[in-house]
């Protein structure tokens, strides 16, 4: 397909593809292109051979300002000419128009039936397509015809600037600002467009994957991250715009499972610092460091002491990585501007005696602080943060069981902040614990009559456990008594253990009734499926191949003729199983999710098993966007539940027959939009929202709950190079 930019708000396409379908997406693609610029963008109706005819396309055309507009005959913009006759499209910036040829009929009749399944669908072909287009490169940005982005104002010049990976263009400075920035002279004398630079690191990138051929697993996934990082440290609008436009291969390399093994090298990986770096040895001074932050700003922290880092524990100051990846995927899939993050690190020492003993640890060689010496440390850390930014969400990641929830207790009254390990991922697992619900073709309400196994009784387990009986008592009353189990090293926990830890209290089971189906304090895991016949069986353990062949092989015998499988332990060699192994053992009619990625499986016949990441990702940077942009001064029960909701019905009952209980990652930007719009709908809801920037309360409780998604989606960074504009 051809674009090209005809006048200043004329986009013309010319595909050279004969199909309605991507034509829409296209027409699609270029109404975002116009709000991305704050431009109402015409569309041309392209000469090209198509199957059906332009009378199909008026009539199915639909106005989708946030709602779709079900009377399209009465509101028809498009102006009718010859067929062979270029026809002109005019919309003002926010009317997308598209097409779907089984919705036809519903469009027609006024009555859109699956409203949410219609408008999920165009705007996945147009994320596809703005994909694609980007990709295609023929997206110039810096078109003259296309409007100039705002500027950035910069208080250095010259190579400071060159060394600020936030402003660095690189060769890609115009010659106008490299006049005025002091930059003539610092640069080889070609200036080289963005699309050219993405192309020129995306060829390095596919030849070092092609160089590290056979070699092994991690040398490769070390070497990907390498370049990635260089590139974050040299140009950070470059490297979130290769980061946005290739999630799906990048997010591995940058989040889990690479990040993992990251962590685990940090010291020795370690070349320049990012992030803030707090210690126990910074007792008393934390309130003016972190006026050393340069950013005056700052919307989104995530915070880890290193003590739970994946399933791979205490890593101390190594776990640097974990922030950093975190915060990459919020500007990735929630569009947080960059220079509005803060990924910190608190060491408070580590228990860990292999970095101890490490001469090259960069981190406090001390075991770690306990007790009130360490809650001490994290209030402060917490006062200087409030007192700078407020309006900061703070998301603690990777604490360590005991202080994971005792952390949450103590501030979530108090400042902006959630607990992703506990709350993240409860979130997307209750999802994909309702997703199984359907996809077993049963009612919503017998998610209360489940039989659930969860492997793990730590931060997630426990996370994932209150919420699901959260949910139990909301479908089916107070009186519901859900059948789930808990398991942790020791297996099946009962009350008659003794030493239980008051958070797996409320879930410890009845002797009695563990008795009656033949089980006992303690059973394990292989046990507990057997005589359980469990419905789903989600691992949150930390521990590789605890879901062994004969525990997979038990699960043939579950009372569901759909099983579910949630091996969501990170990274992958700490996954409770394989996919291969869980559609090998425990059979292919299994639904199957897991924390790291997997592959899908060929299971022969043609059929393929479909992999699901179940992983907090598809949460988190909905959960922070929308809190930001409600302007909640706390995220509560209410606004978590409803980010989780949203993402249980975001799919189809398509997807979920087909054993696709979340969506692909390369949607991670709507699906973070759709997330974010559920959040701020719920503060708004409880009267805690009290906006943010120009949008006070009152406007945010007037949106509808598709301009609630306009508005979370138009406050999504994209990176572009902006002018740049000295200011001493
Ligand atoms: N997929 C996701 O989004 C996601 C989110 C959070 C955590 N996780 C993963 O979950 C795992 C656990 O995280 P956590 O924060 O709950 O850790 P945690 O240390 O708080 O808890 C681990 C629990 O597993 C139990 N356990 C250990 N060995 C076991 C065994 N052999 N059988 C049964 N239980 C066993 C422990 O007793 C403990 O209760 C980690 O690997 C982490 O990466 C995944
Ligand atoms: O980091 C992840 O990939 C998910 C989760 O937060 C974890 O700790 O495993």
């Amino acid at each position: 397909m051809h674009i090209s930019f005809r006048t200043p708000l004329t986009v013309s396409l010319q595909p050279s593809f004969a199909d309605l379908e991507t034509l829409t997406s296209s027409f699609i693609a270029v109404a975002a292109l116009g709000r991305r610029f704050g431009t109402p963008l015409s569309l041309v109706r392209p000469t090209t051979t198509m199957t059906t005819t332009l009378d199909e396309v008026e009539k199915a055309a639909v106005v989708w300002e946030g709602e779709i507009l079900a009377q399209t005959s009465s509101y028809s913009p498009a102006r009718k000419s010859r067929d062979d006759q270029p026809i002109t499209i005019h919309t003002d910036s926010l009317y997308l128009y598209a097409y779907k040829p089984r919705y036809t009929h519903s469009v027609r009749s006024g009555i859109v039936k699956s409203r949410e399944m219609w408008r999920r669908t165009v705007a996945r072909s147009a994320a596809a397509a703005a994909l694609n287009l980007r990709q295609s490169r023929r997206l110039s940005i810096c078109a003259s015809s296309t409007p100039i982005p705002a500027p950035s104002i910069v208080h250095k010049r010259g190579s400071d600037i060159l060394h600020d990976p936030w402003f660095n263009k690189d060769t890609g400075f115009p010659m106008t600002e490299r006049d005025r920035l002091g930059l003539r002279g610092l640069l080889p004398p070609r200036v080289i467009s963005f699309d050219q630079q993405y192309d020129r690191f995306m060829e390095s990138y596919h030849s070092l994957e092609h160089n590290t051929k056979g070699q092994p697993q991690s040398v490769v996934s070390l070497a990907k991250w390498r370049i990635l990082n260089r590139l974050h440290d040299r140009n950070e609008t470059l490297y979130y715009r290769v980061l946005i436009d290739n999630i799906k291969d990048f997010a591995p390399i940058i989040y889990t499972p690479t990040v993992g093994l990251v962590c685990q090298n940090y010291s020795g990986l370690f070349r320049r610092p990012r992030g803030m770096y707090f210690s126990a040895k910074d007792k008393g001074e934390m309130m003016s460091m972190i006026y050393n932050w340069p950013s005056k700003q700052v919307d989104m922290v995530v915070l880890t002491d290193g003590s739970r880092i994946l399933g791979l524990g205490d890593l101390g100051v190594q776990g640097m990585a974990i922030p950093i990846g975190k915060l990459d995927m919020y500007v990735a899939a929630a569009g947080i501007n960059p220079q509005r993050i803060l990924p910190i690190m608190l060491d408070v020492g580590t228990n860990n005696q292999q970095l101890l003993d490490n001469p090259l640890y960069i981190g406090l060689r001390q075991p770690r602080l306990e007790g009130d010496e360490y809650i001490s440390v994290v209030d402060e850390l917490m006062e200087a943060l409030h007192a700078r930014w407020p309006k900061a969400i703070v998301q603690f990641e990777d604490f360590q069981f005991k202080w994971a929830f005792e952390t949450l207790e103590r501030y979530r009254k108090k400042i902006c902040m959630f607990n992703d390990d506990i709350q993240g991922t409860a979130g997307v697992a209750l999802a994909g614990l309702l997703g199984t619900v359907r996809a077993q073709g049963r009612p919503l309400s017998d998610f209360a009559n489940q039989k659930i196994v969860v492997v793990g009784a730590g931060s997630a387990g426990l996370g994932v456990l209150k919420v699901a009986y959260q949910a139990a008592a909301r479908m089916a009353g107070s009186e519901a008594k859900p059948q789930f189990f808990l398991l942790d090293k020791d297996g099946l926990i009962t009350k008659e253990r003794g030493c239980i830890d008051s958070a797996a209290a409320p879930f410890a089971k009845d002797i009695g009734e563990v008795e009656s189906l033949g089980l006992h304090e303690g059973s394990d895991l292989l046990e507990v499926v057997k005589k359980v016949k469990p419905h789903v069986l989600l691992g949150l353990s930390g521990v590789g191949g605890v879901f062994n062949e004969h525990v997979l092989r038990a699960m043939r015998d579950s009372d569901s003729a759909k099983p579910a499988i949630f091996a969501m332990s990170n990274p992958t060699l700490n996954a409770e199983c394989t996919a291969v192994d869980a559609f090998k053992y425990a059979g292919e009619n299994i639904v199957f999710g897991s924390g790291s990625p997997f592959e899908h499986v060929d299971l022969g016949n043609g059929k393929i098993g479909h992999v699901n990441q179940a992983n907090n990702m598809y949460l988190f940077p909905g959960v922070g966007l929308g809190s930001l942009l409600s302007g909640a001064h706390i995220i509560s029960d209410g606004m978590l539940q409803a980010a989780s909701e949203c993402l249980a019905s975001y799919m189809t009952e398509e997807e979920i027959q087909m054993g696709r209980l979340y969506p692909s990652i390369d949607s991670i930007r709507h699906i973070t939009a759709e997330v974010g719009a559920a959040v701020v709908r719920a503060a708004v809801a409880e009267e805690l929202a009290e906006g943010h920037g120009e949008v006070g309360p009152r406007e945010l409780a007037h949106m509808s709950k598709e301009e609630t998604v306009e508005y979370v989606t138009s406050n999504m960074w994209y990176p572009i190079y902006s002018p740049l504009v000295h200011e001493k």
